[in-house]
């Protein structure tokens, strides 16, 4: 039985992957490894907690000994690397917090795996999930491709590219098999409402104000979760040693008319009157190194694998909002912090 683990599974893109594994993949051992910090929680797995290929760890990246052990006793085959500090605005305001996981954490993985994999590489997989971000920042035209020189403008990019970097070197320098992905922005059900989306749906049902840094004609290219799970399954199984794929949506989108296109569908759902949400936006200070332009070309991994995005970001905003307006005691209980403090004392066994 092939040990497969996936770190940051308790988080937003770590859970829709942990979930499609251990549903479509019941020949794996997936072992869920997760530090459960605020943006990470067990209610997000809980329609697979009780499957017999699935194991929930509660441990750090941060902590070397810690993840030794973890690899020794159990030996796993492949690593799916997810964990990690995500939001740029956190990372202005605390950097060295991303240094500490994005950085040393995924260095204390490479070690381990190299430690554990060292007398048989063979069939052995460091998956490394980052960034567009790590890219920069475009003009109006262009997209970023696998060969477009990194740039970063965030503390939390630089800390991703980084952390790339690590990664390529273990495989340089180690010999170790890794793959890495870069992917653009990624929306859906579970996400911590502190970035754009699921902040103002939040902010749209309790008709608090949305606030929309600078002029609002910043570009993200949005992707559905579970495009990106699936994209990460494929490239697990048939992505190249040594290589890195680019995800994206190819669905640009300035934030001032993604804020306005959530405003006219949430006015529908809630039942309010067309216009309503709009009054809420407010332009606030711009984000300090805000980078301009996102957009991804995927067709390396389109041409190799056969992905594309199988969402429209019509029906998957719908599916979306769906979800929180159905879910607003999870909104709660992430937002309060119950979810954490209940899930941390329950794994405080060690
Ligand atoms: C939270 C927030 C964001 N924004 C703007 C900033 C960005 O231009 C855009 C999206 O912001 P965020 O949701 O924070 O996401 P962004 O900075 O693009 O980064 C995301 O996308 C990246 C992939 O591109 C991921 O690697 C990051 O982990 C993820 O956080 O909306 C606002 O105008 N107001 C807000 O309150």
């Amino acid at each position: 039985m092939e040990k497969v683990l996936i770190t940051g599974g308790a988080g937003f893109i770590g859970s829709h992957v942990a979930r499609l594994f251990v549903n479509k993949y019941p020949n794996y051992q997936i072992f869920n490894l997760d530090a459960l910090t605020y943006a990470g929680n067990l209610e997000n797995l809980k329609d697979v907690e009780n499957q017999s290929n699935y194991t929930f760890l509660k441990a750090d990246i941060r902590d070397a000994s810690e993840i030794n052990e973890l690899f020794k006793k159990y030996q796993f085959d492949k690593v799916i690397h997810l964990a990690a500090e995500s939001h740029v605005d956190r990372s202005i305001s605390d950097p060295l917090a991303f240094v500490k996981t994005n950085v040393f954490g995924t260095v204390n993985l490479l070690n381990a795996a190299r430690d554990s994999w060292k007398s048989d590489l063979e069939d052995k997989l460091f998956y490394h999930v980052s960034t567009d971000e790590v890219y920069g920042s475009l003009g109006e035209t262009g997209l970023f491709t696998e060969t477009t020189s990194y740039s970063p403008n965030s503390p939390y990019s630089a800390s991703k590219a980084s952390s790339d970097h690590f990664v390529r070197s273990y495989g340089e320098t180690f010999d170790l098999p890794y793959i890495i992905t870069n992917c653009s922005n990624n929306y859906g059900p579970n996400q911590f409402p502190e970035k754009l989306i699921p902040l103002f749906i939040n902010n749209i049902i309790n008709k608090k104000a949305l606030p929309v840094y600078g002029d609002g004609k910043y570009t993200r290219d949005w992707l559905y979760v579970e495009d990106h799970a699936e994209a990460i399954d494929l490239v697990f199984h048939k992505g190249r040693n040594k290589e890195n794929y680019n995800i994206g949506g190819l669905n640009e989108w300035q934030n001032i008319d993604l804020a306005y296109l959530l405003c006219e569908i949430m006015d529908r759902k809630l039942g309010r009157q067309s216009g309503d949400s709009r009054q809420l936006i407010s332009f606030i200070k711009d984000r300090p190194g805000h980078d301009k332009r996102y957009a991804i070309d995927a067709s390396k991994i389109s041409e190799e694998m056969g992905w594309k995005p199988s969402v429209s970001f019509e029906k998957g905003l719908e599916k979306t909002i769906d979800w929180y307006l159905s879910n607003e005691v999870w909104f709660k209980n992430v937002t309060s912090g119950k979810y954490m403090e209940y899930y941390s004392k329950q794994y405080n066994h060690k």
